[in-house]
C-alpha cells in the first residue's frame, strides 16, 4: 500500500491565544509517496508559486529533519487556502516531518514533532494542533517546547475565507515592535480567563473573553475588511465569538450548530468576498497510513 500522510488546517489565536493558541479543523493537506526517483519530484495543483521539486517547504522540512532521504515521487493535494489564516505553511511543515520520520523510520514522538516544527514555523499554535489535533495550548523558546492537548467545547465553526491572500509576514508588520508592561497585564488576563473558560467548557464565557484580544485583533482588523461587518451580524444572532483566523485574513464564527446555520444565512445577503464553509474540530491531527 502507499504511504500516505494527511494533515489538517488549524485555525491559530482563537482571539487572546497570539501564537500560542489554536485549534485544528476539518480540511486537509494529503501527500502520497509514490516510487523512488533520483531527484523529488511533487505533482500538485497548487498554483505555480508553490514549488513541484526539492524546493517545496514539504521537501525542504523533510531533509532539515533527515539531510539522508532517498528522493521520491510525491502527489500533493490541499483543500487548505493559501496565505488565508488556516495554517497552509504549517500542514506542509507537519507534513514534512511526518515525510522523514517515515522514510528513515525515526519513530519521532509528538513532543520531538512539535519541537521541530516550530522551530522551523517560528511558532507553534498551528503546527501542534495539526500534529495532535483538537485545541492545543503550547509555548515555545530556546528549544524546549511545552503544551497541552485539550478537548474543544461543543461548537459550531463558520468560516469566512475572502477570496484574496494576506501573508503571515505581511499581517506581522502590522503588529507593534513593543507592548507596555500594564496593558501586557492586562491582555494576559484576557487571554488566561478566556483558556481557562475553553479548558473548563464554558463556551459564553470564552467567547466573552475571546472577544476581548488585545494582542492582535486591533493591530490587524484593517486588513481584513469584512471582520467587523461580521462581528455584529454574528453577535447579534448570538455567536460565541467571531475572531481572526491566525494571521488572517479568514474571519472564524464559534456558536451553537443551530445558531452557525442563522448566521450563514444572514452573512449569505452579505455578498462578501469570499465563501462562507461551515467547519467541524478535527480531533486526530496528522495521520499516517501504509
Ligand atoms: N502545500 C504547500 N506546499 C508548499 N508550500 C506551501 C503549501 N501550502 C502553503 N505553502 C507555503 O506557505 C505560504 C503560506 O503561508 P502563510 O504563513 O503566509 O499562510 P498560512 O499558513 O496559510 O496562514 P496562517 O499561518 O495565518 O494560518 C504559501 O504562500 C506557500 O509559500
Ligand atoms: N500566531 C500567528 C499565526 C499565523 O502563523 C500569527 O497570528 O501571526
Amino acid at each position: 500500500m502507499t504511504l500516505t500522510i494527511s494533515v489538517p488546517a488549524t485555525s491559530a489565536n482563537l482571539g487572546p491565544g497570539f501564537d500560542s493558541v489554536g485549534l485544528a479543523v476539518s480540511r486537509f493537506l494529503k501527500i502520497e509517496v509514490l516510487n523512488p526517483l533520483e531527484k523529488w519530484v511533487i505533482h500538485h495543483d497548487l498554483g505555480s508559486d508553490v514549488p513541484s521539486d526539492e524546493n517545496n517547504l514539504l521537501i525542504q522540512t523533510a531533509l532539515q529533519v533527515e539531510p539522508n532521504l532517498t528522493p521520491h515521487e510525491i502527489k500533493m493535494t490541499s483543500d487548505i487556502p493559501l496565505a488565508r489564516g488556516l495554517g497552509s505553511s504549517s500542514s506542509v511543515i507537519v507534513a514534512g516531518i511526518e515525510l522523514a520520520n517515515q522514510l528513515a523510520h525515526l519513530a519521532l514522538s509528538d513532543a520531538e514533532k512539535l519541537a521541530i516544527a516550530s522551530e522551523v514555523e517560528g511558532h507553534p499554535d498551528n503546527v501542534a494542533p495539526a500534529i495532535l489535533g483538537g485545541l492545543v495550548i503550547a509555548h515555545s523558546a530556546a528549544g524546549e517546547t511545552h503544551y497541552v492537548a485539550a478537548k474543544m467545547p461543543e461548537t459550531g465553526l463558520l468560516a469566512f475565507i475572502p477570496d484574496y491572500e494576506l501573508k503571515t509576514s505581511d499581517s506581522r508588520n502590522a503588529l507593534p515592535d513593543s507592548f507596555d508592561y500594564k496593558a501586557s497585564v492586562a491582555a494576559s488576563s484576557v487571554a488566561n480567563v478566556a483558556i481557562a473558560a475553553l479548558l473548563t467548557g464554558d463556551m459564553t464565557l470564552a467567547g466573552q473573553l475571546m472577544s476581548q484580544d488585545k494582542f492582535h485583533e486591533p493591530y490587524r482588523r484593517h486588513l481584513v475588511p469584512e471582520f467587523d461587518r461580521i462581528r455584529t451580524i454574528a453577535s447579534d444572532k448570538g455567536a460565541y465569538v467571531t475572531y481572526l483566523s491566525g494571521a488572517g485574513p479568514t474571519v472564524m464564527v464559534l456558536a451553537t450548530p443551530d445558531k452557525i446555520k442563522l448566521i450563514k444565512a444572514a452573512l449569505e445577503t452579505e455578498k462578501l468576498p469570499g465563501q462562507l464553509v461551515e467547519l467541524s474540530v478535527d480531533t486526530l491531527g496528522v495521520k499516517v497510513e501504509n
